[in-house]
């Protein structure tokens, strides 16, 4: 058997997931990747699938059909290595507001089973990275949106996992604190190498040369980079999206 080396497996690798809610067929046998060190749109509309994806990615349910592999790792057969490989910013917030900014994120590393002087360590790095070295000992509770956010996303970091996936995290932020987030994740991809899926319904947060998967309804209705979806569709990413959308329904 011909194993291949680890750089060359993809970061998320799925095939034909499916995912039922009763009747309701929320995920349609869809498939995926994320190659490693790239940073990948998921677009999609309200109600498209992409939560429920993001929920069986990281197994709040189990994949009923398909699957799932993190850099390599089987989700169902070695989940624990799988999920060692994964961070993750939900769309809805998961920060305790009565806690620090630090305590959060040792919280975070706790259930990770770390502890000890480097945790502390790469927590207050990734803190002081994140723009938040002053708000490391606030209670989260007085911090702005945007601002969570970060903290959000760096607790995402402490297990050190390269794949990062993020379920419209600028939902919610102005403008600037939009920019903010967008570049500081791009910054992961270029100077870090992690790879990123990031849910969107927002074309601006959407790069030409960045790789789109177009959800909707339950089904990939298309794939390619957004320069080259733009292309087919003889405008911009967002007449391609509203052209695929109405087609598919
Ligand atoms: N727990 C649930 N029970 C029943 N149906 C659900 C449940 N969660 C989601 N759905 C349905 O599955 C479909 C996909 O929903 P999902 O939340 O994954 O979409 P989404 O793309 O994340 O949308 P949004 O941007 O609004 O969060 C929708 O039709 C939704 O109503």
């Amino acid at each position: 058997m011909i194993v291949a080396p680890p750089e060359s497996l993809p970061a998320l690798s799925i095939n034909g997931l499916g995912h039922r809610f009763g009747a309701r067929e929320a995920l349609a046998g869809i498939s995926l990747e994320v190659p490693a060190g790239r940073f990948v749109a998921l677009l999609g509309p309200n109600g498209a699938g992409k939560t429920t994806l993001f929920s069986v990615v990281t197994r709040l349910y189990n994949n009923q059909s398909g699957v799932i592999s993190v850099f390599g790792h089987d989700l169902r057969r070695a989940p624990s290595r799988a999920l060692a490989e994964l961070g993750v910013v939900f769309q809805s917030r998961t920060l305790d507001p009565d806690l620090t900014v630090r305590q959060n994120l040792a919280y975070h590393a706790a259930l990770h089973g770390l502890a000890g002087r480097a945790v502390r360590a790469r927590i207050e790095h990734l803190l002081i990275r994140a723009g938040l070295g002053e708000k490391i000992d606030d209670k989260v509770r007085i911090l702005s949106g945007g601002q969570a956010r970060r903290v959000e996303i760096a607790r995402a970091l402490v297990h050190a996992p390269r794949l990062l996936l993020l379920d419209e995290p600028t939902v919610g932020l102005d403008l600037a604190a939009r920019a903010g987030i967008v570049d500081s994740v791009r910054q992961l991809v270029r100077d870090d190498g992690i790879s990123v899926l990031w849910a969107t319904h927002i074309f601006e947060e959407i790069a030409p040369e960045d790789a789109v998967y177009v959800l909707h309804e339950g089904n990939i209705v298309a794939a390619g980079t957004a320069a080259s979806l733009a292309e087919e569709s003889g405008s911009t990413l967002a007449t391609a999206f509203r052209k695929l959308t109405e087609q598919a329904r």
